[in-house]
């Protein structure tokens, strides 16, 4: 679904990480996990294509994105849902309509009772009519991985999607992407949360990558 082959990414300093070489087979769930400032969110934005490589291949679906113009990297990136770290929502628009912009955008009507089903399966019926800064953290997080699922995406990727909750929605938020993966989504989770990595490992087959010193390494067992 997604492979990088010997990714290097700089922002104009040094080099933030270089060599980095993973994989996220169809079906796969995935944890990377480091310090703060290693590089998980760029490297999460080199996964979507939001960023291009200084060195190496990124391939999306298959196709070399070193090979694709801007419209070509957006229907590609059309199959990959993304949980953004700060949700970032439309703070005038309400949560369902939020919830429905990827459709928007796309110019595709989603059918009501599809947004409908979606809201309920995130718990989100009674807040559909609020505006985003009335909800609650785990409300905001669970809107936004409404939003990054609403279009059907392969691939899932969420950047700290358990930030600022607490244990009980951060193992809600959890069941809700194992839930994606058994459905058969590729799924891939940056976080520091080290206890929410163990509490899947006993539900889900997951690899877990370390993003450290400027490397991918997979983690050991001492998680
Ligand atoms: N647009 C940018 N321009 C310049 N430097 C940036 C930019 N975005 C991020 N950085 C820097 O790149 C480094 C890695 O940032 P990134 O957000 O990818 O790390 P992270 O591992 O996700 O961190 P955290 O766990 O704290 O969210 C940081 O030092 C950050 O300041």
């Amino acid at each position: 679904m997604i492979e990088l082959d010997n990714v290097a990414y700089s922002y104009g300093g040094g080099e933030l990480f270089s060599s980095v070489t993973l994989s996220l087979p169809p079906g796969s769930f995935h944890f990377l996990t480091g310090p703060s400032g290693a590089g998980k969110t760029t490297l999460l934005k080199l996964c979507y294509g939001e960023l291009t490589a200084t060195a190496g291949q990124v391939r999306l679906f298959g196709q070399d994105t070193r090979s694709l113009g801007r419209d070509d990297i957006a229907q590609l990136r059309r199959r990959i849902g993304v949980v953004h770290q700060d949700c970032q929502f439309l703070d005038h628009l309400p949560v369902a309509e939020n919830i429905a912009l990827p459709l928007t955008v796309a110019g595709r009507d989603g059918a009501p009772e599809d947004l409908e089903d979606l809201l309920g399966w995130v718990g989100l019926r009674r807040q559909a009519g609020q505006l985003p800064p009335e909800l609650s953290g785990g409300e905001r997080q669970r809107a936004a991985l409404a939003r990054a699922v609403i279009m059907s995406p392969d691939v899932i990727l969420a950047d700290e999607p358990t930030g600022n909750v607490d244990w009980d929605m951060s193992q809600r938020l959890l069941t809700l992407l194992i839930e994606l993966n058994r459905m058969g989504k590729t799924v891939l989770i940056a976080t520091h949360d080290l206890s929410l990595i163990r509490a899947a490992k006993s539900e889900v087959e997951a690899r877990v990558l370390r993003l450290k010193d400027r490397r991918i390494q997979a983690a050991g067992a001492n998680l």
